[in-house]
């Protein structure tokens, strides 16, 4: 199968903190890819690094065949990022946000589609600062896709949504997913992980301490719940730093 997003024994240091520590990553097209951790695990940083925005240094990323570094450009056309914050202005509503970011792009989706999939349909007219948490996390979601992007990455994709809204928005991901999307995404619901993701690894301070499926990751634990799985991969690794 065709690799998406390849990251090789990628580092990233700032000043006395090593953010992220030789961290493999190999994601082929169609799949879904969990990066997970705690708070300051490096998860963050990793992505930066994917997209661009950050140098690492030491370890090669490449993403659609392309180095992050050298093609910013081309790399903007086919990748879609879900910012947490967007820096939107004050006064904008649903619809104007939509057509900025669709008039950044060559190529775009229907954003009127995508706002119905997302279950958005009726707020085309609000402003954004009005949305709620969830509304807004969608928002976000659809903001990233408008650009009919190949890849897709997805940080904390769920976090301030309510139950049945995560449940569409997993849905729609399932859809997108099966036409060929590749999606890298954080979370922190091991629920929505166990739901999604072809492959997880989970950083703890930017080192991986485990690289498989999910199923794997439940079979080399001693539980059958995978966050309870994913509880003691974190804490395991814990005690063994507490014991040097
Ligand atoms: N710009 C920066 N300058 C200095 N240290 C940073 C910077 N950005 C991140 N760090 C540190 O690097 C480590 C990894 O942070 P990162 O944001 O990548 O983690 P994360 O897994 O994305 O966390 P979260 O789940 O909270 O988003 C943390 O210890 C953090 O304090």
């Amino acid at each position: 199968m065709e690799t998406t997003i390849k990251v090789n024994q990628l580092s990233k240091s700032y000043a006395t903190v090593k953010a992220v520590n030789n961290v493999d990553i190999s994601v082929c097209r169609g799949e879904v890819f969990g990066l997970l951790g705690a708070n300051g695990a490096g998860k963050s940083t990793t992505i930066e690094c994917i997209l661009g925005t950050k140098k690492q240094d030491s370890g090669t990323v490449s993403i659609l065949g392309m180095n992050p570094q050298n093609d910013r450009k081309k790399l903007f056309e086919r990748v879609g990022v879900q910012f947490q914050e967007a820096n939107y202005q004050d006064k904008i509503t649903v619809a104007q946000l939509c057509e900025v970011t669709k008039s950044l792009y060559k190529t775009s989706l229907d954003y009127q589609d995508l706002l119905k999939q997302f279950g958005l349909s009726d707020k085309l007219k609000s402003q954004v600062s009005e949305l709620s948490g969830g509304q807004k996390q969608r928002l976000f979601i659809v903001l990233a896709l408008i650009p009919d992007p190949e890849v897709v990455f997805l940080d904390e994709l769920t976090t301030g949504l309510d139950a049945k809204a995560r449940r569409e928005v997993w849905k729609c991901l399932s859809d997108l997913k099966a036409k060929g999307l590749t999606i890298l995404l954080t979370s922190h619901f091991m629920d929505e992980v166990e739901a999604l993701c072809d492959k997880i690894n989970i950083l703890k301070n930017g080192k991986s301490i485990f690289y498989g499926t999910v199923q794997e990751a439940i079979a080399a634990s001693p539980y059958e719940k995978f966050e309870d799985a994913y509880l003691w991969y974190t804490d395991e690794e814990e005690k063994e730093n507490e014991s040097i």
